[in-house]
């Protein structure tokens, strides 16, 4: 039976046609889909450079470009051009199978014949050569074939090598940057193979298998099973993300796992978008009668969370078996069923008055003993006053004798009994009380839990979720990146009875930012070293955007008012290229900045709202950019005197851990507003810049 496969070119490219060509285009394929063993709709050109490749007309004006088997049965629909296009196109390109990663390639060898003559007459001047050092076995090693090598031979300096980009196959190129940077065969090996769809390299590449080599291919071809699904796919060709897996997040969403595994990687490598795939996975293969949970950190979140499963689980009985829920709704849902009332929740800033009162004795103010009650006792389940003089409080500030504990300890059972009078709960504690009637009743309510945006979570929310699923093969599957923590949860999983060791894996190509804003953000996070939520030691070392643009803008000014007239400057400009206004982000370290920037905004006519509600600009706190993506960002305030935001940093001398700690997670903060840019990222400041601009 013939297979259709669908390039993510083709897709793109079809995004962007006008409504008229598109409806053109369906027709021609669902013509082709039902005919297409007979090849009749396919026209082959004489002076094409790949035989293999067909046109399929569209319109008179337009073209789609095939690639057809000589053996086998698999087509791949590849683009479609206006007509001189598509026949340039066919006169220029070729397609292969990468000798060692077995995947499908695409060369403008028309391109690369012109630049080796180029080459050849630049090298007859110079004696040296780039690759010099690299033997011809090493480069076949790495996938480079006869026609690349040629070329290769002929190169003396790296900008041939970057003008070669446009023309060679990705992965080869690829392969030639690693070498020329000076890494290791090995080391270069190691690097291409993360674009492995197995996990080793195939044993042997068939260079006519086209059907072999799109299955390893997850990012630049899709098999199409039917009508049904070439019409989904059309209509939504801008939701790449659905189709084209990198072949990371394909592996780590669709493996069998023994037990909790965890992805991890920088912003924009696509983590929720892998834990999206692994919950369509997990819905395709289980239906064990008890629902799968996706969950994260917040309601707007999980909002997100809901409408992109609608759009990737398409069939209903599938997604019946999905509940995205954040963890406090599952959390209320199950103290609620079990008290047979609702608790009342309430945050921790409208509790503080009860805790001054209730522990008035203690000599301590609420807001401290709070912070202690939920940041060392609730996070550490202590139950017993013995428990609590014996707790570790690292991070708490300073330390605190046996005599000043029994204090603490007091007043926290006064203001708790206070607050169950008054049925008043924090959301921490609800978490807690879940975990413990979860544990209590045996209950285990999903079969499996997906949570996104894991670095943050609380010790008690981390009890709920393992007490959420029975422990076994694919029970937890956990997304999140250490270096985006902006809350003081630091959590060992395996202190709490998760153990992800071996089951962890990273993802390192960024889909959002461009390389420039990268390069530059991760600046921002200082060189402290950064424990992930495995225990293990985290590093952004291999964190790559294929993406280019401009370098982010960083600007300085006298006072505030300057500061906020250049903001306005800045986004009447990109709103005046055409980006739209819910496409840009503003972010700024306070609510009452944040405010300022809404109202400047709004005196010179610019429309504006939340981050998340509301026609116009976004703007919000940096606390609020967690999770969030602009094509355009603002970051403003960045201070010395706001960035670190003093008030939440402990003072070095009375608790040098926590002073450490409250640094780092200012830098995270920093560090997570500007990587929600995709295409643009501005940062201002008024006075002396924040010592975490590089
Ligand atoms: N395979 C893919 N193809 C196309 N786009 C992708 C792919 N994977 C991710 N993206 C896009 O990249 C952007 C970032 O993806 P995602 O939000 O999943 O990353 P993340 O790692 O969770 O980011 P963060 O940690 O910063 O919240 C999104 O716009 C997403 O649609």
């Amino acid at each position: 039976m013939p297979q259709l496969a669908i390039d993510k070119d083709f897709l793109q490219r079809y995004a962007k046609l006008d409504k008229r060509v598109q409806k053109a285009v369906d027709e021609a394929l669902a013509k082709f889909a039902t005919n297409y063993y007979a090849g009749g709709h396919l026209e082959k050109i004489a002076d094409a450079r790949d035989p293999r490749v067909r046109t399929l007309r569209v319109t008179r004006g337009y073209r789609g470009v095939v690639l057809a088997p000589e053996r086998g049965d698999t087509y791949l629909l590849v683009t479609v051009l206006p007509h001189d296009d598509a026949y340039a196109y066919i006169r220029t390109k070729r397609f292969s199978v990468n000798q060692a990663l077995g995947v499908l390639e695409v060369r403008d060898e028309a391109g690369l014949e012109t630049m080796s003559d180029v080459l050849a007459s630049v090298a007859e001047t110079t004696e040296t050569r780039l690759f010099d050092h690299v033997p011809d076995k090493h480069l076949l090693q790495l996938g480079i074939d006869d026609q690349v090598l040629s070329i290769v031979r002929l190169l003396t300096d790296e900008a041939h090598l970057d003008a070669l980009e446009a023309l060679l196959p990705p992965a080869q190129h690829n392969a030639l940057v690693a070498l020329a940077s000076g890494m290791t065969v090995e080391e270069a090996w190691e690097q291409l193979s993360r674009d492995l769809v197995e996990e080793a390299a195939p044993e042997h590449v068939d260079p006519d298998d086209l059907t072999a080599a799109i299955r390893r291919s997850p990012d630049r071809a899709v098999f199409v099973e039917g009508p049904e699904s070439l019409r989904d796919l059309l209509d939504a060709p801008f939701d790449l993300w659905r189709v084209f897996l990198h072949p990371q997040q394909r592996r780590i969403a669709h493996r069998d796992y023994s037990g909790p595994a965890m992805v991890t990687g920088g912003a924009g490598t696509g983590k929720t978008v892998t834990a999206l795939h692994r919950v369509a996975h997990l819905a395709a293969r289980y239906d064990s009668g008890r629902p799968i949970l996706l969950t994260t950190f917040t309601k707007t979140l999980d909002a997100a969370l809901r409408t992109q499963l609608e759009l990737l689980v398409k069939d209903p009985a599938q997604r019946e078996r999905v509940d995205v829920r954040n963890l406090d709704r599952v959390a209320y849902q199950v103290v609620a069923e079990d008290r047979g009332s609702a608790p009342t929740p309430c945050r921790d800033a409208d509790l503080e008055q009860l805790w001054d009162e209730a522990g008035a004795d203690s000599g301590f103010p609420g807001a401290f003993l709070l912070g202690e009650w939920d940041q060392v006792i609730l996070a550490q389940n202590l139950r017993t006053e013995r428990d609590y003089l014996e707790a570790r409080r690292r991070g708490r500030g300073g330390r605190l004798g046996p005599e000043q504990r029994r204090r603490v300890w007091r007043a926290v059972l006064a203001a708790t009994a206070r607050m169950a009078e008054a049925d008043l709960w924090t959301f921490t504690q609800i978490a807690a009380e879940a975990a413990d009637i979860l544990d209590r009743t045996g209950q285990r309510r999903y079969s499996h839990v997906v949570v996104d945006e894991a670095q943050d979570l609380h010790p008690a929310k981390w009890r709920l979720v393992r007490a959420l699923a029975a422990e076994g093969p694919d029970d937890l599957f956990l997304a999140g990146d250490p270096h985006q923590r902006i809350y003081d949860h630091r959590v060992s999983l395996s202190a709490l009875g998760i153990n992800v060791r071996g089951r962890s894996r990273r993802l390192t190509v960024s889909y959002r930012s461009t390389q420039e804003i990268l390069s530059w953000a991760v600046r921002v996070l200082g060189a402290a070293p950064v424990t992930g939520l495995d225990d293990l030691a985290d590093s952004l070392d291999t964190y790559t955007s294929p993406l280019h643009g401009r370098r982010p803008v960083v600007r300085g000014f006298a006072d505030r008012a300057a500061e906020l007239d250049a903001l306005v400057a800045q986004v009447e400009e990109w709103l005046s290229q055409g980006v739209e206004a819910d496409s840009v982000g503003v972010a700024a370290r306070t609510r009452s900045l944040a405010g300022e920037v809404t109202e400047r905004l709004r005196d010179a006519d610019i429309d504006s709202g939340s981050l998340t509600h509301g026609p116009g600009v976004r703007v919000g706190t940096m606390h609020g950019m967690k999770g969030l993506e602009f094509r355009c960002v603002a970051v403003v305030g960045v201070d010395a005197d706001l960035v670190p935001y003093a008030e939440q940093v402990a003072d070095r001398a009375e608790d040098p851990v926590a002073h450490g700690h409250d640094l780092q997670r200012e830098r995270n903060l920093l560090f997570v507003s500007c990587t929600r840019a995709r295409d643009a990222l501005y940062v201002s400041h008024s006075g002396e810049p924040s010592p975490f601009l590089p």
